[in-house]
C-alpha cells in the first residue's frame, strides 16, 4: 500500500474513534465529546457561610456584595512556576475554602453531583471512570472584574478539568468564552442565574476568559475535577468492530510493507503536563485523544503489531517574516508577517510507553508527512513559534530496526563491527579502518555518557540550570501551548532549547527499551538504508543499491563486514572528498 494511502486510512481511523468505540460498545451516546458543557442547576441554595461574615444572602445584593468583598483578596493567575496578581490580566476577588462553608447538605448531592454527571458526559469520561469535584475557590466579580484568556493548570494530581458553579446573582456580561482546537463556545448564563445556580464545566487546558462584569456580581465556585483511582478499565470492544477490524488489516499491511512509512505520529487534541501522561499514562487522556489511544490499544490486543508511545512533539518555526511592531503595538512577528512563517523541526521525544517494547532510540525527527494531521490542524494553533504537544507516535514491530538506526546510525554500525567481531575492541593500526573505528568509538562514549543527576559530563550547567532558563522564559507548562516568543527570546531559546534537546536525549538513553533483534546483513541493511538510500546521500544511491541487494542475496557476513568498512569509512570522515573513495578503498 502507498504511504500516503496508508496515512490517509489510519488519520481516518484515529479521528473516527470515538465514535466508532460508542458504537462497538453499545453505548447510546452516540454525539461526540465536547470540550466545554454549560447549563442551569437546581435551586436547592449552598447554604454560603464566611467566616467572620456569617450566612450570604443569594441572590447577592449589593449590601452584602460589598461585605463579601471587604473579606477577600485580588486572585492571582498562574504563570510558568510562578503565580503573580496583576489586574490588567486578572482582576477578580477569591476565597480560599478554609473561610467559608457550605452548610446546606443537600448542594452537594443536587447541585454538584449533577454538575459532574454532566461534565464526565460531555467531556467525554467512561461512565466507570471515578472523577471527584475538589472545592477550590469562591469567586466574586464585580463590576469591571474578567479574567484575560488563559489555560488552568493541573493543580492537582490527576486534574483535567475545572468546573464553574455560578451561584444564584444578578449581573450582566461576565460570559465564559471557551476555546479549544479552532472552536470558541461563548457561555452567558447570566438571564438563568438569578434564583437558581448554573454550572460549566470545561478541559483545564483549553483557553478560557471571563469578559468583564458590566452591572451586579457574579459569584462563582470553582472546582477542580480530579480523576481517582487507577484510571480507565481497558476498553471492552466487541470483537468484531469494524473500527478495530480495520486497525488490525492496516497495521499488517505496514508491517508487512518493509520498505514503507518508518512511523506515523497522531497529534492529540489536548494538552498535557509531562507528569500526568509520565504518571498516568492513557488514563490521563482526554475525549478524542483517550479514544484514539483505545483503538489502538484495542486493535493490539486483537493482534496488531503496532508499537505505540504517548510522546512529546515539538514544532518549531524556523523562519518568519519581517518584525515589527504587532496588533498589541509590541515589537514581535507583526500579524502582516507571520505569512512567512516556515516550519522547520518537528521532532518527537520522551516517552511514555503504551504497547510494544520502548523505544531503542530518545527521540526521533518527524518529517511533515510522517504527522497523521495536515496543515489546517496547526493552522487552528494561531501564529507562534513552538507548539509542543503530546502525541501517539506509532510503528509497526518490522520498522523498530529502522527507527532506532535512523535515530543512532553510528551506534549501529559500532554494534554490526561487534556482532561480526566479537570481543575485538580495536584494530591493528595498520588496518585500514583503525582510526575510524577508534573514532567512532569515541563519539558514542561521549554521547552515552550521563552523570548522575542528569546532567551531561560534557555539557557546561546542570540540568536545574537548564530548567531555571525554561522557566525564564516562560517554557514550563503544558504540552500544548503554543509558545509565542518576543524577538528578542528567539535566538537564546534556540539554543536553550538544542541544549536541552540535547540533555533530554542523553538522559532517555537510560530508559532505552532493549536493541530490537537483527542478524547481522540485516542491520548492515538498516545502515546502508538510511546512509546511502536518504536524501542527503543520494549521490550513493547506485552503490549502495547494488551493496543491499548483494547482502541480502548472499546473507553473508563476509559482505555485510565490507559494506560496513565502507560505512566507517563515511562516517568517521564525512567531508570526505570522493564519495565513490571510502567504497573504492573498502570494497575488494
Ligand atoms: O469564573 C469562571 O467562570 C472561571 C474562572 C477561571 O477561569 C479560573 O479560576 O481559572
Ligand atoms: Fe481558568
Amino acid at each position: 500500500m502507498a504511504g500516503s494511502t496508508l496515512r490517509r486510512q489510519l488519520a481516518e481511523l484515529l479521528g473516527g474513534a470515538e465514535e466508532a468505540l460508542a458504537e462497538a460498545s453499545g453505548s447510546k451516546k452516540k454525539s461526540p465529546s465536547d470540550f466545554c458543557c454549560a447549563g442551569p442547576l437546581s435551586r436547592t441554595g449552598p447554604g454560603l457561610e464566611v467566616d467572620g461574615m456569617g450566612a450570604v444572602r443569594l441572590p447577592l445584593d449589593a449590601e452584602h456584595e460589598a461585605a463579601l468583598a471587604a473579606r477577600m483578596q485580588p486572585a492571582p493567575y498562574g504563570k510558568g512556576e510562578q503565580t503573580l496578581v496583576d489586574p490588567a490580566v486578572r482582576k477578580t476577588l477569591q476565597l480560599d475554602p478554609s473561610h467559608f462553608h457550605l452548610t446546606n447538605p443537600r448542594f452537594q448531592g443536587q447541585v454538584v453531583d449533577e454538575a459532574l454527571r454532566r461534565a464526565k458526559a460531555t467531556l467525554g469520561v467512561d461512565e466507570d471512570t471515578e472523577v471527584e469535584a475538589q472545592l477550590y475557590k469562591l469567586l466574586l466579580y464585580r463590576e469591571g472584574s474578567f479574567f484575560k484568556p488563559h489555560r488552568d493548570s493541573e493543580k492537582a494530581p490527576g486534574m483535567f478539568a475545572t468546573l464553574a458553579i455560578q451561584l444564584p446573582s444578578r449581573h450582566t456580561g461576565g460570559e465564559l468564552v471557551v476555546q479549544h482546537a479552532g472552536r470558541s463556545l461563548t457561555v452567558d448564563l447570566a438571564a438563568r442565574n438569578a434564583s437558581a445556580s448554573c454550572c460549566a464545566a470545561f478541559y483545564a487546558d483549553c483557553e478560557h476568559e471571563v469578559k468583564p462584569v458590566t452591572s451586579g456580581a457574579r459569584l462563582v465556585l470553582v472546582y477542580n475535577l480530579v480523576h481517582k483511582g487507577a484510571g480507565p478499565a481497558p476498553p471492552k470492544l466487541a470483537e468484531g468492530s469494524p473500527a478495530v477490524a480495520k486497525l488490525v488489516q492496516l497495521a499488517h499491511g505496514w508491517g508487512a510493507d518493509s520498505t514503507g512509512l518508518m512511523r506515523l505520529c497522531w497529534v492529540f487534541d489536548h494538552s498535557y503536563s509531562e507528569e500526568s501522561l509520565r504518571e498516568r499514562g492513557m488514563a490521563a487522556l482526554k475525549g478524542r485523544d483517550r479514544a484514539a489511544a483505545q483503538l489502538r490499544l484495542a486493535a493490539c490486543q486483537a493482534g496488531a503489531e503496532l508499537d505505540a508511545s504517548l510522546a512529546l512533539v515539538t514544532r518549531i518555526c524556523s523562519e518568519a517574516g519581517e518584525m515589527g511592531e504587532d496588533e498589541f503595538g509590541e515589537f514581535g512577528f507583526g500579524s502582516g508577517a507571520q505569512k512567512g512563517f516556515n516550519w522547520g523541526e518537528i521532532r518527537a521525544n520522551k516517552w511514555s510507553v503504551l504497547a510494544g517494547p520502548a523505544p531503542a532510540f530518545s527521540s526521533v525527527q518527524l518529517a511533515p508527512g510522517e504527522l497523521l494531521q495536515g496543515e489546517d490542524f496547526w493552522e487552528g494553533m494561531g501564529q507562534t513559534r513552538w507548539y509542543r504537544r503530546a502525541g501517539l507516535l506509532l510503528y509497526p514491530a518490522s520498522q523498530r530496526l529502522a527507527n532506532a538506526v535512523a535515530y543512532e546510525p553510528t551506534r549501529a554500525v559500532l554494534r554490526l563491527f561487534d556482532m561480526l567481531n566479537p570481543g575485538v575492541a580495536e584494530l591493528p593500526s595498520d588496518d585500514p579502518v583503525a582510526s575510524a573505528l577508534a573514532a567512532l568509538r569515541k563519539r558514542q562514549r561521549a554521547l552515552e555518557r550521563v552523570q548522575p543527576g542528569g546532567a551531561a559530563a560534557s555539557g557546561g550547567d546542570s540540568a536545574q540550570d537548564v530548567d531555571q532558563e525554561d522557566e525564564e522564559l516562560g517554557l514550563f507548562g503544558m504540552f500544548g501551548d503554543a509558545e509565542g516568543y518576543s524577538s528578542g527570546d528567539y535566538e537564546m531559546g534556540m539554543q536553550v532549547r538544542m541544549e536541552k534537546q540535547e540533555r533530554e536525549d542523553r538522559e532517555a538513553r537510560r530508559h532505552w527499551g532493549p536493541e530490537p533483534e537483527a542478524t547481522p546483513v540485516q542491520l548492515a541493511q538498516e545502515v546502508v538504508k538510511h546512509l546511502f538510500l536518504s536524501n542527503r546521500l543520494s549521490y550513493y544511491r547506485e552503490e549502495a543499491q547494488l551493496m543491499l541487494q548483494l547482502a541480502a542475496q548472499l546473507g553473508h557476513a563476509g559482505v555485510a563486514s565490507v559494506l560496513l568498512q565502507a560505512v566507517l569509512h563515511k562516517l568517521a570522515r564525512p567531508s570526505l572528498p570522493e564519495p565513490h573513495a571510502a567504497l573504492a578503498c573498502a570494497w575488494p
